[in-house]
Parts: structure tokens; C-alpha cells; sequence
């Protein structure tokens, strides 16, 4: 038997195929979406991987048991091909169409009356066995009908599994099952058929559960909008044919259908379903909407800026289901363990029944009973179950909170954190500065100093710049033509203005540009001391005037910082900005280390240098720490509904920009750790008490079947309790 097919069936999920990966993938490779609706266990992911796994032209299976969806990448043409192999394991499979990625087809329905017909039977026929002190006619007929009643799908299962050399847990029971009939044990079999079937269907119910989660997110848009028509009347339309641009109106107490910005009308909105913040908004004219978010008080008037299927729901709902897909460490730990285990339990069973009986002269059928106890615990469902329930459960949660976790492997790692790393604007403070102090250095013409500066700073959106420049509109003197207009990383801008050079740019530009004096730097430290922020307007040889800016810090930095240092993170500032400027808002907030000084590539070194003390996180926006988050071992992306990558590139997507959610995620992910661990230790722990009474012959059949499905789903609902954190 080989080594892919002996598993229990709970066999892993995306590692790719070792042989025939490299024999064409990319240059003609397709890649193919299967629904198939009878995959919802993983003993049928083991049964498909075995069949497709050696064929020729398959490159790559990447299982969703979530959504009950198989991609498969093949060489072109073979979509029929694969449905015919798959035809035989009786798993309802098909083509998949868009309708089936957005809805996980329902599961297959119970039928509990026959279920409990099937109990019955077993317990009568228990009492009468009992009664009667042995077996009789009506023991057996009472035996076989609740079997025939409660297992018979199991066998069906077991038997297709069987005949593709595949040892999964419907296989085992069949055999343990039978094994028992043919020793005379029927009532005994009659029971474990039935409670199996109850456990599987338990089972089954509570990976719905998990399911649910996430079509709960998608049911949070409504389906239709009010729109207004080219002939001025508005109409309810099916949310997904309005496109961009459309004007629809919202009134109060409905749910936002489509992500806008705000025309007309006032309104608090909750937005509890994107960012976790049940607080509602106040939100004018100017603002932005999100699908699925709650107008409670006003009518609003608003345009669509993203279609149905670009909305940050739905950006969110797919991030979700992708991060679903992908295992974690865990996980693959586990899925190691159940290759192993299985085939070896089998072997000791086999080695049980036969061993004692032929050389040491023991009752063939009590070992043969022992064996067939050692089968039902053969299987390691519990814990291959209960990890994907647990992670997510987690992901849930989260996302609930408007915490978006790209990966169960990043929940599993947050709780490893050891340095977070953050960006100072608009991370730690609001990144809407301005400008507190002005003055002249060596200029004499104010009106003309300040038109110059005001020229420059508006063709730029750094928001130093910005705030220079909203500081002067409000004179509104006209600006003058900027030629050659270049921006300077890390230090400022630079053109030309009437066919003169002019810079706008901080201390590191000035020195560069040989232009600073020690009475300057008197200045320029006074106000940094106080966190402020300076820039200075220079011309060819000489500093004309300065602005100090000041951004205020958010309200949550001071309490998330002092959060996370709890929790055992340290904290690092990383910025662009001056020394000084950090250290005083790095005081204000209570972070342990502050660097300035900063270019993109000097953030991404500082990261760099921590990785070696412990897992390292990086939380900033995006826009001048990219290379910084890429390199952290977990990158938070803050105020992810703001910019249109975030929710895509970051590995942590905070919804709003409070940075208390990177605590409550470290949390979320201690207390994953804990129940992962609870269960492999329950799981582990019962089975090695069941191996052991088994094998001393001090467990019957029915108490192994009873603890194995009891074990399962006590750490099914282990896992699911994290859904309510
Ligand atoms: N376009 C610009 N206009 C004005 N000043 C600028 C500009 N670009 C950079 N600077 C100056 O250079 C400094 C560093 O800029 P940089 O963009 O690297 O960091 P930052 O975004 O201000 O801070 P952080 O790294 O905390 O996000 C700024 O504080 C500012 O003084
Ligand atoms: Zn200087």
C-alpha cells in the first residue's frame, strides 16, 4: 500500500505534487474550479489527492473544505477527464461556477428519524442480548436493522475508499464493524454503526457552523440599492448591476448596499461590520460609505465609487475564504502525525489479532476483538478536525472585529511577537499635522516667502507639505508656476520658480544643501523638543524661512502601547522625521525606543535587525514603510477600508486605524495557541489511555467508539468557542 493511501484519509491540503510539478507547469497549465459537495471531511481530500495525485498533466490540488471547492492546475483539456476520475467516488463533483465560490453548497441533509429508528434497534437489541444472556435470532435481526439503518452510506463510503486502496476512517469502521458481526459481537457492532454515524453527523453540523461564519459576512449587503434613474425617478435595483458613479440613496435604519462617498445628508453610520468599532460615525458630505455598514440616523445621498464585487466586503469576505485555505504550522504538524499514525495503529491491530493467538497459544477471538478496538481508535479525526475548526473559528472572530488575518499561520505566529515596529505618522499619531510656527530666517519679503513656499507645498501630498500648504491658502494669494518639480525621499521637495531653484525640506536637506548655521539649529532643536516637526524654504545659497508643524497623537496609541508592553512586545518608533521630533512623541506615548532619520530602506534594515529576537511585527500605512512590512515577519496594515492595497498585501489588516486591535490580536492568537494545544493534548491523550486499555483488553469496542467520537467533538467544540471571543 502505498504511502499516500494509507493514510486515514485526513491527508494534507496545498503542497504541491513532487513529480510532475515541474513537467509544464506555467507554460501550459490551466487551472480548474471543482465544486463538489459531498467533500466535507478531509477523509474525502485524502480520497481525491490519491486518485488525481498520479495522473499525468495534474500539477497542482488546492483543497477548500471551507467551501467545498477543488482548484486543480492541469494541462489543457482535462477538466473532463478529472470529473470522470472523480465520478466513481460518488462526491457529487462538478464544474464549480462563480455562484458556487460565493455560496458553500448546503450540506447534505440528515435524516435523524431513520438515525433514531437505527438507535433503537441497537439498544433493543442490547436489552435483549441481555435478557436473553446470548445471542438469538431477534438480537441479530435488531442488530442488522440498525445498521442497515445508520451505516449503510458509512459502508458505501468505506467500500469506495477500500477499493481505491485508501485506508480512511469510513473504511476502518466498516471493517471494525463487520469484524465484530462475524464474531458474534451484535449488538455491540449494531451500536458503534450507529454512534458513529451520530458523531459524523454532529460532525458535519458544527463545520457548518464554521462555514456560516463567513456567508453571515456576505448576507451583511443588502441585495438591492434605491438608484437613481437617467429619467429622474429612483428605483430598487439588484445591487450588483449599479455601477460606478450611480447616485443611490439610503434611509435611515438601512443597510449601506454599495461602498460610496456622501452627497447629500447627514447621518451617524455604524460600520461595526468592516472596522469592529460599533461606535457609530458621523458622516457629511465628502465622506466614504462601506457596503454593509448600518445609516441609523439620517437619509444619505451618496455615489457608488466601487461596483458590488469591489467593495471592501467583498474584498474582505475573499480575503477570508483565501486566508481559510492556507494551513497552519498546526496544521501541518497534525496532518504529519495522522500520515503515521494510522498505517501504524493498523499494522499493531493486524500484528494484535494474529501474533498471540499463533505463537502464543491465545483465544483467536478475543484478540481479534482486541484488534478491532484498536481499529476504532485508529483513526486521528478528532485532532485533524479540530485544528481547521479552531483556525477558523479564530479567523472569525476576528475579522468580526474588524481585524482581517491573511493566514491561519499568522494567528497561529502573533502570539510569538516580540518587537512590534511603527511608523510614526498617521500609525501613532492622527498624520493630519499643522502648522503651529512660521518665521522668516533670512528672507524680508513675507507675502513673497510665503507664495513661493505655498507654490511648492501644494504639489505635493506628504503631509508635511500639506499642512504648509492648507496654512497658506488661507491667504489665498494666487501660486506661481513650479517647473522641474521633484520630491526628495526623506527630505523634501524641490523646483523651479521663475527660473530660480527653490527647496522645501527639513534639517538633512539643509545640510546636505550646505546652507545651515549653528543659530538656525538653536531654533530648529527648541521646536523639535517640543515634537514639532520643522521644514525650511531655501533658495540657491540661503534658508528663507521656516514652518513647524505638529501632529497630535491618537487617543488609543497612549492605551495600545502600554497594551502591548503588557503582553510582553516591545515597542520601536521608526520614522522619517528628526530625532528629537520622535523621541518627544515617543515619550508622549510611552514607546521604548524611538529612531529618526529615517529613508524607506534604512526602516526596512532596522527590521531586519531585530528578526533574530523573537517574531517581529511592523504596523505602519503602507505608503513610505512598504519594504519595512514586507520584511516583518507579521506587517499590520492600519486603516486598511483607506488604502486600495492594504487588505490585499498586508498580513494583518487592521479596518480602522486603532492601533489597540494589534493587542487584541495577540491575545486572539494566545488563546488559539491554548486550544490547539488543549485538543492535541485531549485528542493524543485519550487515544494513548484507548491503545493501552485496548491492548490489556480492558476496553470494549463500544467504550473505543463512544471516546473517539466523544473526543471529537468535544474538541470541535473546543474550537468553535472562539468564534464568541
Ligand atoms: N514632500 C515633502 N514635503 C515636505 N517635507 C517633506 C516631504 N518629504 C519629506 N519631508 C521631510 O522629510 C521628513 C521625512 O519624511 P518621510 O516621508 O521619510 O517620513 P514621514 O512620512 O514624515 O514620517 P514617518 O516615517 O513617521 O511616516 C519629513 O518629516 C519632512 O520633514
Ligand atoms: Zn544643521
Amino acid at each position: 500500500m502505498g504511502k499516500q493511501d494509507s493514510t486515514c484519509g485526513c491527508g494534507s491540503s496545498t503542497e504541491p505534487l513532487q513529480q510532475p510539478l515541474d513537467s509544464g507547469a506555467g507554460k501550459d497549465s490551466e487551472s480548474s474550479l471543482f465544486s463538489i459537495t459531498k467533500m466535507d471531511c478531509p477523509t474525502e481530500e485524502g480520497l481525491i489527492r490519491a486518485k488525481l495525485t498520479p495522473l499525468e498533466g495534474i500539477y497542482s490540488l488546492d483543497f477548500n473544505l471551507v467551501q467545498r471547492i477543488l482548484r486543480v492546475g492541469h494541462a489543457p483539456g482535462m477538466q473532463q477527464q478529472i470529473l470522470d476520475i472523480l465520478a466513481p467516488l460518488d462526491l457529487d463533483a462538478r464544474v464549480a461556477s462563480p455562484s458556487d465560490t460565493e455560496n458553500a453548497p448546503p450540506a447534505t441533509k440528515a435524516n435523524w428519524w431513520l438515525l433514531g429508528a437505527a438507535g433503537l434497534a441497537a439498544l433493543a437489541s442490547e436489552v435483549v442480548f441481555w435478557l436473553q444472556g446470548g445471542n438469538s435470532w431477534l438480537v441479530m435481526l435488531l442488530a442488522l436493522a440498525a445498521i442497515a439503518g445508520g451505516g449503510l452510506s458509512t459502508y458505501k463510503k468505506g467500500w469506495i475508499a477500500l477499493k481505491n486502496r485508501n485506508l480512511n476512517m469510513n473504511a476502518l469502521m466498516s471493517i471494525a464493524v463487520t469484524g465484530a458481526l462475524l464474531i458474534g459481537h451484535w449488538p455491540e457492532a449494531a451500536m458503534v454503526m450507529v454512534l458513529f454515524t451520530l458523531a459524523e453527523l454532529i460532525e458535519a453540523k458544527s463545520l457548518d457552523r464554521a462555514r456560516n461564519a463567513i456567508r453571515e459576512l456576505m448576507d451583511l449587503a443588502p441585495e438591492t440599492a434605491t438608484v437613481l434613474q437617467s429619467d429622474g425617478q429612483w428605483r430598487e435595483v439588484n445591487a450588483k448591476t449599479v455601477s460606478l458613479g450611480a447616485k443611490v440613496r439610503v434611509r435611515p435604519g438601512e443597510r449601506i448596499a454599495l461602498d460610496g462617498e456622501v452627497i447629500k445628508g447627514n447621518s451617524a453610520v455604524n460600520q461595526a461590520p468592516i472596522t469592529g468599532e460599533s461606535l457609530p460615525v458621523d458622516k457629511e458630505a465628502g465622506d466614504s460609505l462601506f457596503a454593509g455598514s448600518i445609516n441609523e440616523s439620517g437619509a444619505l445621498e451618496y455615489r457608488v465609487t466601487a461596483v458590488a464585487s469591489d467593495a471592501v466586503l467583498a474584498r474582505i469576505i475573499h480575503a477570508v475564504e483565501e486566508a481559510q485555505g492556507s494551513r497552519a504550522p498546526t496544521q501541518r504538524f497534525v496532518d504529519q502525525f495522522a500520515h503515521w499514525y494510522t498505517p501504524l495503529v493498523f499494522v499493531v491491530a493486524l500484528a494484535t489479532a494474529l501474533i498471540p493467538p499463533l505463537f502464543f497459544s491465545g483465544a483467536w477471538m478475543e484478540w481479534i476483538y482486541r484488534a478491532l478496538v484498536l481499529l476504532v481508535i485508529a483513526c486521528p479525526c478528532a485532532l485533524v478536525i479540530a485544528t481547521p475548526v479552531t483556525i477558523v473559528s479564530g479567523l472569525a472572530a476576528a475579522t468580526r472585529h474588524g481585524t482581517l488575518i491573511k493566514g491561519g499561520a499568522y494567528l497561529e505566529e502573533g502570539r510569538r511577537l516580540r518587537w512590534l515596529a511603527l511608523d510614526k505618522t498617521g500609525t501613532i499619531t492622527h498624520g493630519a499635522p499643522q502648522v503651529t510656527d512660521f518665521a522668516l530666517i533670512t528672507g524680508t519679503d513675507e507675502a513673497r516667502v510665503k507664495r513661493l513656499a505655498a507654490s511648492l507645498a501644494h504639489r505635493s501630498d506628504h503631509p508635511v507639505s500639506k499642512a504648509v500648504a492648507d496654512f497658506l491658502n488661507a491667504s489665498g494669494a494666487p501660486l506661481l508656476e513650479v517647473e522641474a518639480f521633484e520630491a526628495l525621499a526623506g527630505r523634501g521637495i524641490r523646483g523651479e520658480i521663475e527660473g530660480t531653484g527653490y527647496y522645501l525640506g527639513n534639517h538633512r536637506l539643509v545640510e546636505e544643501l550646505r546652507v545651515c548655521s549653528e543659530e538656525l539649529e538653536d531654533r530648529l532643536s527648541k521646536l523639535e523638543y517640543q515634537g514639532k516637526t520643522v521644514v525650511m524654504l531655501v533658495d540657491a545659497n540661503r534658508v528663507l524661512a521656516l514652518f513647524a508643524v505638529a501632529d497630535t497623537v491618537k487617543e488609543s496609541s497612549r492605551k495600545a502601547i502600554d497594551e502591548l508592553h503588557q503582553l510582553g512586545v516591545k515597542t520601536l518608533m521608526l520614522t522619517g522625521d528628526n530625532q528629537h521630533t520622535a523621541d518627544a512623541i515617543a515619550k508622549e506615548v510611552g514607546i521604548d525606543r524611538a529612531m529618526g532619520n529615517l529613508l524607506p530602506e534604512d526602516k526596512l534594515r532596522e527590521v531586519d535587525s531585530l528578526a533574530g529576537h523573537g517574531r517581529v511585527g511592523m504596523v505602519g500605512d503602507g505608503i513610505n514603510d512598504a519594504p519595512a512590512l514586507a520584511r516583518a515577519d507579521i506587517g499590520f496594515a492600519m486603516g486598511a477600508t483607506g488604502t486600495d492595497t492594504a487588505i490585499e498585501t498586508a498580513d494583518v489588516a487592521l479596518m480602522d486605524d486603532n492601533l489597540g486591535k494589534i493587542a487584541s490580536f495577540i491575545r486572539l492568537s494566545r488563546t488559539t495557541a491554548h486550544i490547539l494545544w488543549q485538543n492535541i493534548i485531549l485528542a493524543l491523550g485519550i487515544k494513548a489511555i484507548f491503545l493501552a486499555l485496548a491492548f490489556a483488553g480492558e476496553a470494549t469496542m463500544w467504550m473505543a467508539v463512544f471516546a473517539d467520537m466523544g473526543t471529537s467533538l468535544l474538541v470541535v467544540f473546543n474550537g468553535l468557542r472562539l468564534m464568541r471571543k
